[in-house]
């Protein structure tokens, strides 16, 4: 669509059509295989539609769409994966983050308008999930990643005793991270029937299901049982309204030890990082959305923690995820 306008006037809009329309290419490209269908080396365009089984005609105007948009290249060979598109995308590591968020962005925010409209979430984002396993799969699948990174920083600064309370663990990595590094402890976690699938077959695998124990429910509804040295609330509260998190805040603290500690995990509300930063908005967005959650400033976190007995919260940066950081309170003694 030529503007022809002059220098430095334009609508501020046009540069992200362009780029709503390349991220969508290249998820049209993810979920077809055409990255993966050029990891062994370039193709011509009738050979590479073959190769996924789809149009011609089709394939070549997306792998054109593709080169304009920098993740193919077109030579004499036909097309090929850039370097960076050969590195991130042709294979299941990097390319689940984009199979998920494009699932999420093309599919879930139709009704962006009304939540924002009405203050409430359009969409359940765990009964969405729960109506698509792959994209389940992915979600739990991405949180593992981040978990097996986060794992060793996690065993230095969370403190335990004998037993730990792992609230909405899902994948359950870290529960085994930490019962792996302190033989004494055992574990409790609560979730969701669908993602403690994913966790009971992690636990399994580690050969901890004589240590950790999987609770299948609702972690505002079931009784979490006492005597807990630490519960762990990772990436729970910005899924959650403040009220919503003061109320489970209080069921922590009753079913903590005295002097137990809570431990959350949590984006930073701002980062130094500008792509950290933004992609924080469109996360907090996501999160109102989806959720009635957001990204909440620590101070907020440290206000409910205070409310509902906690006290002596420090924040830690985390060094093996910058963006993201462990908050510690403790009950009283
Ligand atoms: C963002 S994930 C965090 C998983 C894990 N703690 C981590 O940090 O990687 C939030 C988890 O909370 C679970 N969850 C959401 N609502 C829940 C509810 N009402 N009761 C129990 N679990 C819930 C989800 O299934 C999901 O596994």
């Amino acid at each position: 669509m030529p503007l022809n306008l002059p220098p430095g006037d334009g609508p501020p809009s046009f540069p992200d059509l362009l780029t709503a329309a390349g991220y969508r290419a290249m998820a049209a490209g993810l979920r077809l295989g055409a990255f993966a269908a050029l990891a062994g080396g370039p193709l011509a365009g009738p050979d590479l539609a073959a190769k996924l089984g789809t149009d011609p005609r089709g394939t070549a105007l997306l792998a054109d769409a593709l080169v304009a948009f920098g993740y193919l290249e077109h030579g004499p060979d036909g097309y090929a994966n850039t370097a960076m598109t050969a590195k991130w995308l042709s294979d299941d590591g990097y390319s689940q983050v984009d199979r998920f968020w494009s699932t999420v962005l093309f599919e879930s925010w139709g009704e962006l308008e009304q939540s924002v409209r009405t203050g409430r979430p359009a969409l359940d984002f765990y009964r969405w999930l729960a109506d698509r396993p792959e994209t389940l799969a992915r979600f739990q699948g991405m949180l593992s990643g981040m978990a097996s990174s986060i794992v060793p920083e996690a065993v230095e600064l969370v403190p335990v005793g004998d037993r730990l309370l792992d609230v909405g663990g899902g994948h359950a990595k870290y529960s085994i991270g930490l019962c792996a590094a302190h033989p004494g402890l055992r574990a409790t976690v609560v979730d969701l029937p669908d993602a403690l699938a994913v966790g009971g077959r992690a636990v399994a695998e580690a050969g901890l299901a004589d240590r950790i124990t999987l609770r299948e429910g609702d972690y505002d509804e079931i009784d979490l049982g006492t005597g807990y040295d630490t519960a762990l609330l990772f990436n729970v509260v910005h899924g959650r309204t403040a009220e919503a998190n003061r109320a489970l805040l209080e069921r922590v603290a009753a079913a903590l030890n005295p002097g137990g500690a809570v431990v959350l995990l949590e984006p930073d509300e701002h980062s130094d990082d500008q792509a950290t930063d933004v992609f924080a908005r469109v996360f907090s967005l996501n999160l109102f959305h989806g959720q009635g959650g957001q990204v909440y400033a620590a101070e907020e976190i440290g206000s409910w923690l205070a409310d509902t007995g906690f006290h002596g919260t420090t924040t830690h940066p985390l060094r093996s995820m910058p963006g993201q950081s462990l908050i510690v309170a403790r009950t009283s003694a």
